[in-house]
């Protein structure tokens, strides 16, 4: 099926007071019917992205464009976008009802089509018959299930969440976050998700944008960004890895831990030093004779569902490996893993750029024989 575009940033920038970039340069586009994330530390520009897609703050330059259009100068009220916020700013003084029909009493909706319109939108959130029930008497789930069905029942065409579910206990959290999910698929408008968490990021989404220093870092489908960081910041963020310095031989081949091996990786120029990721769950151990790299083993935690295995190298590198076997300390060991289980990173280089690299190799065409 083909996606239709409804959100497009075109270089946009965001500088409050004049002072530092909050974003820099920052281009991409939001798709119908899915549910995106913007990930990334706190102070990355996560909200101020959102703000700028409500209206709540001017880009200082680039264009915002809805459905195709210009929106830079739209007001707020103009915009087919609702938030949800991260305390759900629901009116304390008002009933569940109340607080939900908000918007349609401000856009003077007839009262038969405002009562029919919260009972869906109530309907949906599971919270049909609370509608006489005060705010202060519901729980932090319910709360926040008003303040969804308080944007749905506007039918916005894009529903901007900003951190919702982080006044939430562990369990609730996880709970709401199927909910979340499971609700959009049901509505299929768009959600645009903010979190600084990686692993609610991973587990919601249909597309991510890792976002640090007011750039995109990365973008793509959670698979993509666990399984191929394109640099140590996203490595690092997402997940648990293992990254490592070496040096790029020749396309296919990469050195690191004092020895050479076949990779996947090209486009990148000989004898340039690279960055190496891989996964603590891609490494297994075996013998010292048929492991690829030769460790000693410094610490071991049981995890529940595998141990975590800590390992130095005979070059002093630490090596983190999730494996279901277990190792005793002080023990050798070696560590297998695949060639298509090593990422080689060039230091710093940004998604166009890799973008840019993989076309002019063509990517997944010449293979590693
Ligand atoms: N109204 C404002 N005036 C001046 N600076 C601001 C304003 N709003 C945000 N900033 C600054 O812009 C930067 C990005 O803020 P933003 O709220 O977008 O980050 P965030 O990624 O959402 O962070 P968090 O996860 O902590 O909410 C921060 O350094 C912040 O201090």
């Amino acid at each position: 099926m083909e996606q239709k575009t409804i959100i497009q940033f075109k270089d946009v920038s965001k500088q409050y007071d004049n002072e530092t970039l909050v974003l820099d340069n920052v281009s991409f586009e939001i798709e119908q019917g899915k549910f995106y994330t913007l990930l990334g530390p706190s102070g990355c520009g996560k909200t101020t992205i959102l703000r700028l897609i409500a209206g709540f703050t001017e880009a200082s330059s680039g264009e915002i464009l809805f459905n195709g259009k210009k929106i830079n100068n739209l007001p707020p009220n103009k915009r087919l976008v609702n938030t949800v916020f991260q305390d759900y700013a629901l009116f304390p003084h008002l009933n569940v009802f109340e607080n939900v029909a908000f918007g349609l009493r401000i856009r003077k909706v007839k009262e038969k089509a405002i009562k029919e319109k919260v009972k869906q939108a109530l309907t949906f959130v599971n919270l049909a018959g609370y509608e006489n029930r005060e705010i202060s008497e519901m729980s932090g789930g319910q709360r926040q299930r008003v303040a969804i069905a308080r944007a749905i029942v506007n039918e916005p065409q894009v529903i901007l969440l900003d951190e919702p579910l982080s006044a939430l206990d562990l369990k609730l959290r996880t709970a709401m976050q199927y909910e979340l999910r499971e609700l959009q698929r049901r509505l299929g408008i768009t959600f645009i998700f903010v979190t600084h968490d990686q692993e609610e990021a991973l587990a919601m989404s249909d597309e991510i944008f890792v976002l640090n220093k007011g750039k995109i870092q990365q973008s793509g489908t959670p698979n993509d960004i666990y399984d191929e960081p394109i640099n140590r910041f996203v490595a690092d963020f997402i997940g648990e890895s293992n990254i490592v310095k070496g040096t790029m031989i020749r396309d296919f081949l990469v050195s690191f831990a004092g020895k050479e091996f076949e990779c996947v990786d090209q486009g990148l120029n000989p004898n340039e030093p690279v960055e190496v990721v891989i996964r603590p769950e891609d490494m297994e151990i075996t013998t010292p004779e048929r492991g690829k790299i030769h460790v000693t083993v410094s610490s071991q935690l049981f995890r529940g569902v595998h141990y975590e295995l800590m390992c130095v190298d005979e070059n002093s590198n630490e090596w983190l490996v999730h494996s279901t076997k277990k190792a005793a300390v002080g023990t050798e060991i070696g560590l297998h893993f695949g060639s298509e289980d090593i990422h080689v990173m060039r230091i710093g280089e940004t998604e166009e750029e890799f973008d840019r690299r993989l076309e002019s190799y063509g990517e997944g065409d010449a293979s590693a024989e």
